[in-house]
């Protein structure tokens, strides 16, 4: 059988922020569908690593190839309509927008690809009730518990229907039970709509949850593993 193509890679990823070198010629692969863990130790490199994947970083040297696409040859307007229709991000602390409601920050990313106001808020709900969080629409983001907002935040990475989610220590802010909600209701939906993931934790209790690990040391990939 002829081994499957990954749908992102990265090739050799070198980057420096100033003086200090964050990436030394990091190689990964992301397969459709699969969830992996990038972990490592503070400062090895798995938020640049991130970054430089989902395109909000481009690197100072390699590649990162998205279905056949190498994201450096990418004008910058391809490359944010890319990563609004294909990719969703989740951070730490969820970084849902204060000021709109709960409903409005899972609608957003619809408006931004086009949705009407109607549908966008129609379909947010129906996210916001399948991870969970219910009756909390119309509050504001600070009005919610830590892991209420990341389930929204989950919501609104998921809800364009992304083809891969970047999730970067997503219950790195949570007692151990709202961290594993966040990430039960992620790993079950990712499967259900074949969503790769890419989930960066320094946590081996949430890298439990993923396909096959990745480790960085020092900004190179040190080991591969399977853990499930
Ligand atoms: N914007 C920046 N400016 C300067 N240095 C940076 C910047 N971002 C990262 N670094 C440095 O690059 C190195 C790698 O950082 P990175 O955040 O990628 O590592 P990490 O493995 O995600 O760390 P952590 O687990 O602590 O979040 C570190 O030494 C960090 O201090």
């Amino acid at each position: 059988m002829s081994r499957p193509v990954p749908l992102l890679t990265a090739g050799a990823l070198t980057k420096a922020h100033g003086r200090t070198t964050a990436l030394r010629g990091a190689s990964v692969e992301l397969y459709a569908g699969e969830i992996l863990a990038v972990t490592g130790a503070s400062g090895s490199g798995k938020s640049t690593l991130l970054h430089c994947l989902s395109g909000i970083v481009r690197p100072d040297a390699g590649s990162v190839t998205y279905d056949g696409r190498r994201l450096e040859d990418l004008p910058e307007k391809r490359l944010s309509e890319l990563r609004r229709t294909e990719f969703g991000v989740v951070f730490q602390f969820g970084q849902l927008i204060p000021e709109l409601t709960v409903l409005d920050n899972v609608a957003l990313p619809l408006l931004l690809t086009g949705t009407d106001r109607a549908g966008a808020r129609a379909r947010a709900g129906e996210w916001l009730e399948r991870f969970g969080v219910r009756g909390q629409e119309d509050l504001r983001p600070g009005e919610l518990s830590g892991g209420q907002a990341q389930r929204a935040a989950l919501a609104r990475a998921l809800v364009t229907g992304p083809r891969v989610v970047f999730a970067d220590e997503p219950t790195g802010a949570l007692d151990s039970l709202a961290g594993e909600q966040v990430m039960t209701a992620l790993v079950h939906t990712a499967r259900e709509s074949g969503t790769a993931v890419l989930l960066i934790t320094h946590d081996a209790q949430v890298a439990a949850y993923a396909d096959r690990e990745v480790r960085l040391r020092d900004g190179v990939v040190a080991a591969l593993g399977v853990t499930a």
